[in-house]
């Protein structure tokens, strides 16, 4: 028989979108059209019509430029931001509309580690308090003595010395400070890990170490991470799927290695294309042009199309959706779907 819980995706997003109004002042949101004055506020779009599913015990890597909607769509995902439309299931249960109370029980199964430790450490508490605060909320029957087993245990397995756990955060190194952050976040023995750029403020000496960590956490506890990161290099080394986001839309899903071997969408490969190497002889070179333009005013049509060498008039005027390719992976992309890349490309 099949079992169904294993078989359905740990989190599923569905035509998730999120819009930012913008702070403006009473004048600024009167406009004069057809000789009326009416009142306009604007938005930013920050994410578009997302939709993504996460396995049991994979890494999704979540990539795209500064602005793409990255750390929007972990906000949305940890219950910390409201979408505009779309919804968020967790293992079956829709979360997106739960109350404080009724998301209590997930707080512990999905937990978030962020770019700054410092969110998640009270600098007025000693390590061991900040680790046995979220230990005690989540395990109200456990023994004073539990508790401080559990923290010294999580303490060893993420490398800090417990004996230091009478210091206070500011007395840790950034790579410790985020060690800590990634304990206090196993303390409560989570499914789900949302990352958001954990590694990007560290040193880059100590970022493969802190990446390994997260990585053997995955296997030794059966973890699943969503894990938002601008480096390509990370998602090579950490990715079992990569997500393509562009202005808040996703561009291409696929397996990390099908990826990185035969990147699709001409941002995936503008993306892959300015990895820099030592030796560039790489063939279909693409430079990536301009800037990303403003989620405020999104184009009509395909969100890519500014920058995109083999946008027509299509692109320009109808937005792509995305379709599942012979290899697995999805793509969102007329060019792609119309097999005219490499025509373009050799003309
Ligand atoms: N609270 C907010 N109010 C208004 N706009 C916001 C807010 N949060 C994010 N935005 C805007 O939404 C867009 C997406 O932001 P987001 O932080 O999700 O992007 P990102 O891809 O994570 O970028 P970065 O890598 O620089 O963190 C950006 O244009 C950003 O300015």
């Amino acid at each position: 028989m099949k079992n169904a819980k294993a078989d359905r995706p740990l989190l599923e997003i569905r035509n998730l979108a999120k819009q930012f109004d913008l702070d403006q002042g009473f004048l600024e949101t009167l406009k004069f059209k057809q000789g009326k004055i009416v009142r306009e506020t604007r938005s930013v779009h920050a994410v578009n019509n997302v939709s993504l599913e996460v396995g049991r015990g994979e890494a999704l890597c979540v990539v795209g430029e500064s602005g793409c909607g990255k750390s929007t769509v972990a906000r949305l995902v940890a219950g910390l931001l409201t979408p505009t439309a779309g919804e968020i299931h967790y293992d079956g249960q829709r979360i997106d509309n739960l109350s404080r109370s009724g998301m209590q029980p997930l707080r512990k199964k999905i937990q978030m580690i962020f770019q700054n430790p410092y969110a998640s450490l009270n600098p007025r508490m000693t390590i061991r308090q900040a680790l046995e605060e979220p230990v005690r909320h989540h395990f109200p029957a456990a023994s004073a003595a539990e508790v401080r087993d559990k923290v010294t245990e999580v303490m060893l397995s993420v490398g800090v010395d417990p004996s230091w756990a009478k210091r206070y955060p500011h007395e840790f190194s950034g790579g410790q400070r985020q060690r800590i952050a990634i304990a206090r976040a196993l303390t409560v023995d989570p499914e789900f890990i949302i990352a958001d750029e954990p590694i990007s403020a560290l040193d880059v000496s100590i970022q493969a170490q802190v990446l390994n960590l997260m990585l053997e956490a995955k296997e030794s506890r059966g973890l699943t991470y969503l894990f938002i990161t601008h480096d390509l290099s990370v998602v090579e080394h950490f990715g079992t799927r990569v997500a393509v986001l562009y202005l808040g839309s996703v561009c291409e899903v696929a397996d990390t290695a099908t990826l990185f071997s035969n990147p699709k969408h001409p941002y995936t490969r503008a993306l892959l294309s300015a990895v820099p190497q030592l030796k560039d002889d790489r063939p279909n070179h693409i430079r990536l042009k301009g800037e990303i333009p403003t989620p405020i005013n999104l184009p009509q049509g395909c969100p890519f199309q500014s920058r995109c060498a083999f946008a027509d008039a299509r692109c320009k005027s109808e937005q792509p959706k995305a379709i599942h390719q012979p290899d697995g992976s999805l793509v969102a992309c007329h060019a792609v779907q119309e097999d005219r890349l490499d025509a373009v490309a050799a003309g």
